[in-house]
């Protein structure tokens, strides 16, 4: 009977929420949220009148498919892969009310790191200047950055191959690499993190062997191959049980018929040929390419050839994710069956 006229409850501050969105980039968050902090809302004060204050209006943050959301140390908290996907960044204080003296309390703080890794059906890995972004171009209506140099491209770029029956395949243009990447070198994880997300690998190789801004200025097209195995099984192992194609680029180039022919026997046998690596960069599986297609990105050799194995491989694994889908299902059918035998039996 003491507060007669202080029945109601403050509304909560608003929330901080982040939420997955297309064609949002970090960029577009930086720009957009210069200040990097977003502070919950406070609750308000407590209403004189026996009501309940409303919540405070939330705030939403578009963040892109493919979001880690990482805590202080660096443990992840929160993922958003999906376009729609929510994560409750802040939650807003409450409102003031009897049991806090009327007064309200502040929205929570907290300090987040966004992490983001690149979703797409193929992710191009080679060593600089291969021609992946000359490739990503050709095959999409992507513009990335192509030059004569090492580390033209250092941030991941989208593409979409388009098909007649309006299917579409993304291609991750991704930094070059180069031997001691999973130690950090060159683009290192930056770049290797993303080829964690992506389905399926397409390694693209120079058949002319020269290789700007690495150790050696000469790897053949069969070496430079056991390289990249070996830094992708360096960083983490797993990423060499992904579907891969190999694209074997700059089949204009007068040496590439002959170079051509060598590589393809050393990858018939690859194990006879890993002498000609030395001993510490010998990786201690080989990749196994569903298709090698020889394609030039300057005479189109090869292109839609290499389009149409693309779609074939990324159909038979959904066609294959299906599968192993049903025949679980089918299992669990099957023993939930059994299990109501066995019940009616025993009842
Ligand atoms: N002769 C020839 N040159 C090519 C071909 N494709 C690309 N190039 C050239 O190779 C160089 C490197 O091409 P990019 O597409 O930038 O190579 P990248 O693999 O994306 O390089 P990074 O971004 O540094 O990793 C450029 O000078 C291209 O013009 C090709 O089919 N034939
Ligand atoms: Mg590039």
């Amino acid at each position: 009977m003491g507060y007669p006229n202080l029945g109601g409850e403050g509304g909560r501050g608003g929330d901080v929420w982040f939420v997955a969105r297309e064609r949002t980039t970090l960029k577009s968050i930086r720009e957009k949220y210069p200040q990097k902090r977003f502070v919950a809302g406070t609750g308000a004060n407590s209403s004189v009148k026996a009501l309940k204050g409303e919540k405070g209006k939330d705030c939403e943050v578009h963040v892109p498919l493919g979001i880690s959301v990482l805590d202080d140390d660096g443990k992840q908290i929160g993922e958003l892969n999906a376009a729609g996907e929510r994560f409750l960044a802040a939650r807003g204080g409450l409102g003031g009310s009897l049991a806090t003296n009327f007064l309200p309390c502040k929205g929570q703080r907290r300090t987040v790191h966004l992490d983001l890794k690149l979703i797409a059906d193929v992710g191009l890995v080679g060593f600089p200047n291969a021609g992946k972004s000359s490739l990503l171009s050709k095959i999409s209506h992507a513009k990335p950055e192509i030059a004569n140099y090492a580390f033209t491209t250092i941030q991941p770029e989208l593409g979409k191959i388009m098909y007649p029956d309006y299917k579409q395949i993304s291609v991750a243009d991704l930094p070059g690499l180069i031997e001691g990447a999973h130690a950090n070198k060159g683009m290192g994880h930056k770049f290797l993190k993303h080829v964690e997300r992506t389905k399926q690998l397409l390694l693209v190789v120079d058949i002319s062997g020269f290789q700007l801004s690495i150790k050696t200025q000469f790897r053949t097209a069969f070496e430079t191959i056991l390289l990249l195995t070996k830094e992708l099984e360096l960083y983490k192992e797993e990423l060499l049980t992904k579907p891969a194609l190999l694209a074997i680029n700059k089949m204009d180039l007068p040496c590439a018929k002959d170079n051509l022919d060598e590589l393809m026997t050393q990858l018939e046998n690859p194990r006879d040929f890993l002498h000609l690596l030395e001993e510490e960069m010998i990786p201690a599986n080989t990749l196994e390419f569903r298709e090698v297609i020889p394609i030039s990105t300057y005479t189109g050799e090869g292109i839609e050839e290499l389009k149409t194995c693309l779609r074939k491989s990324i159909d038979e694994e959904a066609e294959q994710v299906n599968e192993d889908y049903r025949k679980k299902k089918l299992l669990l059918l099957q023993t939930s069956k059994q299990e109501q035998m066995n019940r009616k039996w025993h009842s």
